[in-house]
């Protein structure tokens, strides 16, 4: 067997989830059975600050000549780095992740991939352009859990999909949890709101299983329909919205199907966040497959057939972990000690996808990046929430 090729990674930003994924990066792949690449960290950048950059990489465990940068425009000059891991708010990606790709750099980038389905063409325009590797860093795609799901599916378990039932929710008590308002789930100027940080995770469920597993030549773009319901204290934020979708199908594929994707910030999939009452649910004439909470980050699965037939898988994400066992503080869950956090499926994609060449990841093309960021415009424009001009834009660059 060939040796492992190295990927050389940049992260751009310091916060909460450069943190867990940078951890997860520097787990060795062979504890998950990944022969093909290995990963390392080369350099990271903080708007903030160097020391805050050098922190960073001290904190993460990363390799001692690991450069700190106290700019992102530095950041995208260093010639070292292979992929660069973009992990600001989603306000700010469609600018980032611009500035890497005119830098010749490769991106994955954090969810929402971008603000609206304009700037995730115009960020997959230049990819093409520039002949770069570009990415949504929807990490629960790439698990071993959804891609057992999505076979599930394409085998005919539960016959064609009817129906998916799809929630992604926190009761996070948000007017004390983020009372000045400041924080990316409530503030207009992050692009705050439910649907983009979480609702994001109840359409990837639909469109996983729905649309993903259809003949390439077949998927077509679902009808919408949608409620908003807007978030008081900061106005332009939604709290709750709900999305009905109708995929339209051919008869011999079973026919158009439906999806109800919902989320909150008011209300839990599962109170207390125990999971026992499946957040999701894909149904089909022979049964259904549910998956439990919580939907970004799942490790247990029910397959219930109409024939009596029910089979239960649970799902390790496999440690040791460079002490990445991680808490979100939205009482979203932790991982069981020594575990890694499933960051490092993600990573492993978009570095094999570099080696091999390819320019979009495997499990999620730039299209359907493009068409999901559509349906939540769509389900914003019926809800009649808008974000600020200057976050909105495709313009570039613009100081945000
Ligand atoms: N996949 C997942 O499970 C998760 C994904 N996310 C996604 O990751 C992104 C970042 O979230 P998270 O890490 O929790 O956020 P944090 O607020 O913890 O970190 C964001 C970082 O972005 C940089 N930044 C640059 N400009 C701003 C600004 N105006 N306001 C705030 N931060 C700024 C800062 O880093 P610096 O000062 O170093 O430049 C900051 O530390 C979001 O898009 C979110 O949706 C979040 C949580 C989980
Ligand atoms: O992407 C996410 O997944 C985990 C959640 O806790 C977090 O708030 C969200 O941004």
């Amino acid at each position: 067997m060939a040796p492992p090729k190295t990927v050389r990674w940049g992260i751009l930003a310091t916060g909460g989830i450069a943190q867990t994924f940078t951890k997860d990066l520097l787990v060795d792949p062979k504890t998950r059975g990944v022969e093909n690449i290995k990963h390392t960290v080369v350099a990271a950048a903080s708007s903030s600050s160097r020391p805050r950059a050098e922190q960073f990489l001290k904190d993460v465990g990363a390799p001692s000549d690991a450069k700190a940068y106290g700019s992102y425009e530095d950041l995208v000059k260093d010639s070292d780095i292979d992929i660069i891991y973009v992990a600001t708010p989603h306000s700010h990606h469609y600018q980032n992740a611009m500035l890497c790709l005119e830098n010749g750099k490769n991106v994955l980038c954090e969810k929402a991939f971008t603000v609206n389905a304009a700037q995730a063409q115009a960020l997959a325009d230049k990819a093409k352009e520039q002949n770069l590797f570009l990415m949504e860093a929807v990490w629960t795609r790439y698990f071993p859990l959804s891609i057992y799901v999505r076979d599930l599916i394409t085998s005919g378990r539960i016959g064609p999909v009817a129906r998916v039932l799809s929630d992604n929710s926190m009761a996070l008590n948000p007017e004390e949890s983020f009372s000045d308002g400041k924080h990316r789930m409530v503030n207009p100027d992050l692009a705050g709101g439910a649907l983009l940080d979480l609702g994001i995770y109840s359409l990837t469920w639909v469109f996983q299983t729905l649309y993903l597993t259809q003949p390439e030549d077949s998927r077509k773009p679902p009808k919408v329909l949608a409620a908003m319901k807007g978030y008081a204290a900061t106005g332009a934020a939604d709290e709750m919205t709900t999305i009905v979708l109708s995929f339209p199908r051919s008869a011999e594929a079973g026919g158009d199907a439906h999806a109800v994707a919902t989320t909150s910030l008011r209300v839990a999939t599962t109170p207390g966040g125990n999971g026992d009452a499946p957040g999701i649910r894909i149904q089909g004439p022979k049964g259904e497959i549910q998956v439990f909470p919580p939907a970004f980050r799942p490790t247990h699965t029910k397959l219930i057939l109409s024939d009596g037939t029910v089979e239960e898988k649970h799902f390790a994400q496999p440690g040791p972990g460079k002490g990445s066992g991680w808490k979100n503080g939205f009482g979203g869950g932790s991982n069981a000690e020594g575990e890694g956090h499933g960051m490092f499926w993600e990573a492993d994609e978009a570095a094999t996808a570099f080696v091999d060449g390819r320019k979009e990841g495997k499990y999620e093309s730039l299209a359907e990046s493009i068409l999901i960021m559509g349906v939540m415009d769509e389900a914003r424009r019926q809800g009649g929430l808008k974000y600020p001009e200057h976050i909105e834009t495709t313009k570039y660059p613009v100081q945000l």
